[in-house]
């Protein structure tokens, strides 16, 4: 199966990308992995629906048929950890791929909660999507040892 992460804007900050391409590397180990940084409409003067909108159509053209798509939204359904390991191994038993999907700044436009499989939240909190990007990719991680059976999680 092959899992993608989806993202808005890059990493200004630098802080949480060492961490990201961390896991990107382990997690290579136990799937084909991509990550893809789009850029945020914000910065090209457009009202704050406009960009959700621009944005929610180059997520969209990313689609492929075989994807399930993962929306990450804190509004969304939280799982645990074992739960998002079960999400991962039915995908793989359907001959699914996934395709999360973070949002940038002003969040994610409704098609894309409307198109997502599953709108999955981290937290009540809302969190930098930046964050949210490297906490995520942690449990994906954790989610392909659960499924392996591996000491990682405890
Ligand atoms: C700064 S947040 C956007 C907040 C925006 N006000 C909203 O209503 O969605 C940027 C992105 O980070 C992700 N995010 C932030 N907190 C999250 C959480 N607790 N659970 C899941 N995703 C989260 C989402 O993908 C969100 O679109």
């Amino acid at each position: 199966m092959k899992v993608r992460l989806l993202s808005i804007g890059k990493d200004r900050s630098g802080l949480f990308e060492p961490a990201v391409q961390e896991y990107a590397r382990r997690l290579e180990h136990y799937t084909r992995f991509e990550l893809i940084e789009l850029t945020e409409a914000s910065g090209k003067k457009l009202k704050p629906g406009e960009a959700k909108a621009a944005e929610a159509a180059a997520i969209l053209s990313k689609r492929k048929p075989q994807d399930w798509v993962v929306a990450l939204d804190e509004r969304g359904t939280l799982l645990d950890s074992v739960a998002l390991g079960r999400y991962v191994a039915k995908a793989q038993t359907g001959a699914k791929d996934l395709l999360f999907v973070i949002g940038g700044d002003e969040g994610l436009d409704d098609s894309v909660r409307a198109a997502a499989h599953q709108v999955l939240s981290l937290s009540k909190m809302t969190l930098p999507h930046r964050l949210a990007r490297v906490v995520l990719i942690e449990q994906i991680y954790r989610a392909f040892t659960i499924l392996k059976g591996e000491p990682y999680h405890k």
